[in-house]
């Protein structure tokens, strides 16, 4: 494979906001005010390699060729529920993205992703693709997500997250070689429990103020 599997977003704003957001006393609302802020930075580096074409328009002194998106419209799929916190911020940037949602908990015990939903835009073989969730932890919950995508049709994916553990990262190069991931940290490692080290806790429940 050519494409670079791991790409870390080392942009100084994107991580001053994660520093902000790993430490446990930032509120509900900051964490979420900050989320949103840092998907729209992260959303423009996932999506540096969109094709162009070329349209006719007029500007107030003359004609010329100018550059516009190529082909469908992207396709950003929300793993659920996290992914929704990146989602929301990507969607001001690209509202005319088409959006699909893979429901997936993990099973605290198990650590297995469980499914409790899907709806994804139809023709994902003609899309670039790109799947969101704030974590990347034993990578048990992308993969699936992945798989399902690809059982409808996506070929053109990309993974973007805000953390990642080396965990997760080497089970998606394993199960999705093709898959280029993007994240703002690679950190240390998954604790006993599953949680990325440092990281910044349940993403979830710091989104939503639940525990
Ligand atoms: O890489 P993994 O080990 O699979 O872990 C990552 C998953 O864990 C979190 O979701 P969680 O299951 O807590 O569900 P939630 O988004 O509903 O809180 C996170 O948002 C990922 O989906
Ligand atoms: O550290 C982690 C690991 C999985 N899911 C989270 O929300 N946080």
């Amino acid at each position: 494979m050519n494409k670079q599997h791991l790409t870390i977003i080392n942009h100084p704003l994107v991580q001053h906001k994660l520093t902000i957001m790993r430490k446990k006393d930032v509120s509900t609302a900051g964490f979420r005010r900050l989320l949103r802020e840092i998907s729209l930075l992260l959303a423009y580096e996932v999506t540096r390699e969109l094709e162009l074409t070329t349209t006719t328009i007029e500007t107030p002194i003359c004609e010329m060729q100018a550059p516009t998106l190529e082909g469908k419209k992207l396709a950003l799929i929300s793993i659920l529920r996290a992914g929704n916190g990146l989602l929301d911020g990507i969607l001001e940037l690209i509202p005319g993205a088409r959006v699909g949602f893979v429901g997936l908990y993990r099973d605290p015990e198990t650590l297995q992703p469980v499914e409790y939903y899907c709806k994804v835009p139809n023709a994902l073989d003609a899309r670039m693709t790109i799947v969101v969730d704030p974590m990347l932890a034993t990578g048990n919950s992308s993969v699936a997500a992945i798989d399902k995508l690809k059982e409808h049709g996506a070929k053109n994916l990309r993974f973007l997250c805000l953390l990642a553990a080396p965990e997760g990262v080497e089970r998606m190069r394993q199960a999705h070689p093709d898959v280029p991931v993007f994240t703002a940290a690679l950190d240390e490692r998954l604790d006993d429990h599953g949680y990325i080290v440092p990281g910044l806790g349940d993403a979830g429940d710091r989104m939503f103020g639940t525990k």
